[in-house]
């Protein structure tokens, strides 16, 4: 039991970077299954406290993810919080991430870095100046690049079991979906649903990623249309939050599934979803082909068992909708489940 009741983390430090002077924290939520990972998120916020906020919400939903993967790796998260109006600056950001490097150090390899939101994998190579607790570097330096392929392979082989809890029938050809994002996983996603026959509705807020809809042959809406366009799936693959209460009230689909970390804005989310008979493929399961892209490679695995793994997670989801059905609960309770099984099954063996 942790002495401060409501913080159930290992280990948190916030610092304020010596050379950027911004504050960053370093969440270590849990190592029962092994050293914690999870990506390095700069984004700007109203504190500084509002950044060691989300680094402790970020990394509690690590654990999960990496538990439910079937990772031997526990759940961290890294948050450089920018005060509003920063212009981050080349010196500025190559600052920032020196300091980030100095501060996942201290922790002696007990959580290793990544990418996230507002860092890249060149990032990463400055935030190896100062540590080698890092993962996802790029290809032209050794390093195993970019998650976004092994994510977006993730989430496509989570689809059939999403539309068989739906439908019935696994089959992409001619079903329909919503894809809201056409970024590093929502584009190759809709490229593998394209070649697999889906009937692709497509958006993003940039207008020049319609040349993308274009060259799929699918139909493109306007960002505000995507969650009032009939479909028979929902792909959240922007940001996080889309599913609001009144969103969720209307949402014309028969299942959602997609990258987007956090799409529900509020956790009961799944259970007004459920009641309306849409089928929720948890965004953790389905998302954590990055984190498996990036934990495989770097330990050296072939890229063929890589692979394997990574459509394995449709296996995962198909446990989560079982889990579901016959316990009678959310799918997101029952991946919570799952992955909160594993957790306590290692803790024992440790104890
Ligand atoms: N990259 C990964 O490996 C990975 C892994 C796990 C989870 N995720 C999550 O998946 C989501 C997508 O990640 P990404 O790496 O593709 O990010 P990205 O930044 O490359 O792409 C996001 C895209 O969504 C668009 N977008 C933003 N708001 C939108 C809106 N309201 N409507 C329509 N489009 C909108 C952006 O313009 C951008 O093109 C994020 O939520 C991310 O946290 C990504």
């Amino acid at each position: 039991m942790s002495a401060i009741p409501e913080l159930a983390h290992e280990h948190v430090v916030t610092a304020s970077g010596s050379r950027s002077g911004l504050a960053i924290t370093v969440a270590l939520h849990s190592s029962v299954l092994g050293p914690a990972l999870g990506g390095c998120r700069m984004w700007t916020y109203p504190t500084w406290a509002d950044g060691q906020a989300d680094a402790l919400r970020l990394s509690a939903a690590m654990t999960l993810k990496n538990a439910a993967a079937g990772l031997d790796a526990g759940g961290g998260k890294s948050v450089i919080a920018l005060p509003m109006g920063t212009v981050l600056s080349d010196d500025l950001r190559r600052a920032a991430l020196l300091d980030l490097g100095d501060l996942v150090e201290t922790l002696d390899g007990r959580y290793r870095t990544a990418e996230d939101v507002g860092t890249t994998e060149h990032d990463m190579l400055v935030v190896r100046e100062r540590t080698a607790h890092v993962v996802g570097l790029p290809a032209e330096a050794g390093g195993v690049g970019e998650p976004a392929v092994g994510t977006a392979l993730g989430v496509f082989a989570s689809v059939a079991p999403t539309l068989e809890e739906a439908f019935g029938d696994a089959t992409i050809a001619g079903r329909s979906f919503v894809v809201s994002g056409l970024g590093q996983v929502g584009g190759r996603l809709a490229r593998m649903l394209a070649d697999a026959g889906a009937d692709l509705i497509v958006t993003d807020v940039v207008p020049t990623k319609r040349a993308l809809a274009d060259e799929l042959g699918a139909r493109w809406i306007a960002p505000e249309d995507a969650l009032t366009t009939p479909a028979d799936v929902f792909v959240p693959a922007g940001l996080g939050g889309v599913l609001t209460a009144s969103a969720i009230r209307t949402l014309p689909v028969r299942a959602v599934v997609g990258p987007a970390n956090n799409p529900l804005d509020e956790r009961v989310g799944a259970l007004e979803l459920a009641e309306r008979g849409i089928v929720y493929a948890p965004d953790f399961v389905v998302n954590a082909g990055g984190v498996i892209h990036l934990t495989l490679l770097d330990a050296g695995a072939p890229a063929v068992e890589v692979e394997q793994r990574l459509l394995g997670i449709g296996d995962t989801a198909r446990r989560v909708f079982a889990t579901a059905r016959e316990r009678g609960i959310t799918p997101l309770e029952a991946a919570e489940t799952i992955a909160r099984e594993r957790i306590e099954a290692a803790r024992l063996v440790h104890a």
